[in-house]
């Protein structure tokens, strides 16, 4: 029988003994498990700092194309150049010999291709940068034959967008191009019984980090407070929330009032 408990070891990345609490995570492993090895494409939808990058390596991880390259375009505030430097083929001199080369997609052709924030782009780069993914991969194949394979593309969607993009004729085509499998990365107020757990890994990973933060550990009611905020900037935020104490505490117990403000406001 599947079982997911080596996939959550390696989403929180540290020996934990004790698994998700959460069936909505728990459907997202087990889902994410079999997933991997089908080498499809796949499209993340989360809000902001939900884990939808470390999910995407998950993916790369647990599947054949492991021993290849895992590479992530930002594409955030990208304009027409950067996106053409990245995505088409450029010509390259090296001993004598003139070549083309698509280098973004040469790297991950046996790996896996992360477009972080793809859903920050105009639908007219989308729609670019899937012509170009398309013609580069046919292009490589041409002068290549021994390159024979695409780059998994995992797109990183904010779930803010999502909803507008249902529907829109560059959804249609994404789904025509790239035939990708949707993953709805559930924000972190909707599983709040890992927030122990993963409080312990940061915790943890403070720890492991710096040596004068050995002893560090947090409160009960810091840890109460945490359970009971919402946390709209998701892990990110409660990354740093805990970073923040750990500081704040010089190093030993996070105490509530060594917490973000925001959060005793509540
Ligand atoms: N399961 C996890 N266990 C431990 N840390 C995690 C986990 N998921 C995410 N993180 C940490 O939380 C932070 C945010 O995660 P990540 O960058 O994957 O989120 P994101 O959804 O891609 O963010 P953004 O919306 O900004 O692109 C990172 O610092 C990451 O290391």
């Amino acid at each position: 029988m599947t079982t997911t408990k080596p996939l959550l070891k390696k989403f929180l990345l540290h020996d934990i003994e004790h698994y998700s609490k959460s069936i909505l995570m728990q459907d997202i492993f087990y889902k994410i498990l079999h997933l991997a090895k089908l080498d499809s494409n796949v499209i993340l939808v989360g809000e902001i700092g939900s884990g939808k990058k470390r999910l995407a390596k998950v993916i790369h991880e647990s599947s054949n194309r492991a021993q290849g390259s895992f590479q992530t375009f930002y594409c955030l505030n990208i304009n027409e150049d950067e996106y053409k430097k990245a995505f088409w083929g450029h010509l390259k001199f090296d001993e004598n010999h003139l070549s083309i080369k698509y280098d973004l997609l040469e790297k991950t052709i046996n790996g896996t291709l992360y477009l972080d924030q793809f859903s920050e782009l105009t639908p007219k780069l989308m729609h670019d940068i899937l012509i170009s993914y398309k013609k580069g991969c046919d292009q490589i194949f041409r002068l290549r034959p021994s390159h024979n394979g695409k780059p998994r593309i995992i797109l990183s969607f904010n779930q803010e967008y999502y909803q507008n993009f249902i529907g829109k004729p560059i959804w249609q085509e994404l789904l025509n191009e790239l035939n990708p499998v949707v993953i709805m990365l559930p924000p972190l107020r909707d599983h709040k019984e890992d927030i122990p757990l993963i409080i312990d890994h940061f915790l943890n990973e403070i720890r492991d980090r710096y040596i004068e933060y050995k002893n560090l550990r947090i409160s009960g009611n810091a840890l109460l407070a945490c359970y009971n905020y919402d946390w709209p900037g998701n892990l990110l935020q409660l990354k740093n929330a805990i970073l923040q104490g750990a500081v704040l505490s010089r190093g030993e117990t996070i105490e509530l009032s060594h917490l973000p403000i925001s959060m005793n406001t509540e």
